[in-house]
């Protein structure tokens, strides 16, 4: 197996299991940036915290735009060198993704033992770790490796110039000969994840399907990494999704059955957070996961209210919503950790959000009005029926109390008298028992 091989077999993920390693983090100031620079290192630092690394010195450069060569200025990379060397630092990671080319001439820069990677490195890394099911681990591969893809040259040159001191030998063309043979690999690889995941995710709608019955009111969570959408299912549901705070705590998405107090019964999801420059290659590997959104009837946009940076995380939200073709689906905005806001703040939140909805998944607050709203949103567009069902069809009172909510139910001679209000999905269902047609 060849050095960068090993890497995609075992994955950057041994990485946290490893003794922790030291970090140098570096971000580029440039005019129109929607992130305050400072935040969105504060967040790559606990980027790197999660994937097992300390930061250890940050460095920053205002430019104009990047430099095609090594991304920051040549002085600025020297320099980066010299303060990785200084503090004994494992590696170098950019806020901003890298070109192959850049990264493997800052490598060149760099001493041998350090490491340059890119926050798309760093998350899909985190990915990697965090992984537990077959579909997110095979995900997770299909965007490492078309991240590898085109850094394979990068690395051949590394390793060749590693092994003979830059010298350019026989051996060298040996290793350009075996790049193609390695691009040809990797490109098959990426095949066969891709066919093996279209698999699954077509036995997962299935299985979806057969579950719950289509036409079931479907409420997905989405929202900022650590905005506490997991928290929030197991508040609602009494569930236990793993829920703890670190970036990316959950990769596969969870659905759940949730009985609203009228007796209808809605499905939830939750399922992966979104950060702000998430990598594309990640939202096209996760897009099966991402399907338990775009195929949702309503989205529970959950927001860290305690975050100084709520605002651009939901703007950075937003734009993968709109990225995955969800914009259209019915929204409504949850405020999230009200219980760690003060008084005036949270005021001020109301004032300027009137229609969203303000919880504690913590303390509960707030999650009986939120479960009216989603209780108001799942009868939005129900049809008022009267029926009288035979007896022997008790399947169809189940499906009215499961799927419906009941106005009034009572015993009569021939059947069982319900005046409901019912999903489109669901009225066909009744149309043959109808008692009269207005209620
Ligand atoms: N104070 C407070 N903390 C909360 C609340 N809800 C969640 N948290 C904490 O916030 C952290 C993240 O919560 P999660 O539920 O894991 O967040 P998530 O959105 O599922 O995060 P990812 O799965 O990583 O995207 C955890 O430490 C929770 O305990 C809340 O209402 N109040
Ligand atoms: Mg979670």
């Amino acid at each position: 197996m060849t050095e960068y091989e090993s890497v995609i077999q075992k994955g950057p993920a041994t990485m946290a299991e490893e003794r922790r390693e030291r970090a140098v983090l570096v971000g580029v100031d440039r005019p129109g940036l929607a992130w305050p620079l400072e935040s969105s290192l504060a967040e790559l630092a606990r980027l790197a915290d999660t994937a097992g690394a300390d930061a250890v010195a940050t460095t920053t450069q205002r430019l104009e735009s990047p430099n095609p060569r090594t991304f920051v200025g040549s002085g600025k990379a020297e320099e980066i060198a010299e303060l990785a060397r200084a503090t004994e630092a494992d590696l170098v990671i950019f806020d901003d993704e890298l070109t192959p080319s850049q990264q493997a001439n800052l490598e060149k820069i760099m001493d041998k033992s350090v490491k340059v990677i890119d926050r798309t490195a760093l998350i899909l890394d985190i990915f990697a770790l965090h992984a537990t099911s077959k579909e997110g681990r095979l995900q997770v591969r299909l965007a490492q490796n078309q991240y590898l893809y085109p850094r394979l040259r990068g690395m051949w040159a590394h390793l060749a110039s590693n092994r003979m001191g830059g010298g350019v030998g026989s051996r060298f063309g040996e290793g350009e000969s075996q790049l193609e043979v390695d691009r040809r690999m990797v490109r098959k690889r990426i095949t066969s994840i891709r066919r093996e995941l279209e698999h699954l995710s077509s036995v997962r709608s299935l299985q979806r399907e057969s579950r719950y019955g289509s036409g079931m009111f479907k409420v997905a969570l989405a929202g900022y990494t650590n905005a506490g959408k997991s928290s929030l299912i197991n508040r609602l549901t009494g569930s236990e999704v793993l829920s703890y705070d670190k970036l990316f705590a959950t990769l596969d998405s969870t659905t759940r059955k949730f009985e609203l107090p009228e007796g209808r019964e809605v499905t939830i999801t939750d399922t992966v957070g979104f950060i702000q420059k998430l990598p594309t290659t990640l939202v096209e590997a996760f897009k099966s996961t991402l399907d338990e959104i775009t195929g949702a009837d309503l989205i529970l946009h959950v927001v860290d209210a305690s975050s100084p940076e709520f605002e651009p995380q939901i703007d950075a939200v937003h734009e993968v919503l709109d990225q995955i073709g969800a914009q259209k689906i019915p929204t409504i905005t949850v405020f999230n950790k009200c219980d760690l806001l003060d008084a005036d703040m949270f005021a001020g939140l109301n004032r300027r959000f009137p229609h969203a909805q303000f919880v504690s998944a913590r303390t509960g607050a707030g999650i009986d009005v939120l479960i009216g709203a989603i209780a108001q949103a799942a009868s939005a567009t129900d049809t008022k029926l009267d029926v009288l069902i035979p007896y022997q069809r008790g399947d169809l009172v189940s499906l009215a109390h499961e799927r419906c909510h009941i106005v009034t139910e009572s015993h009569e001679a021939e059947g069982t008298r319900i005046q409901m209000l019912a999903a489109p999905a669901f009225a066909s269902a009744f149309s043959g028992y109808l008692a009269s047609d207005d209620v």
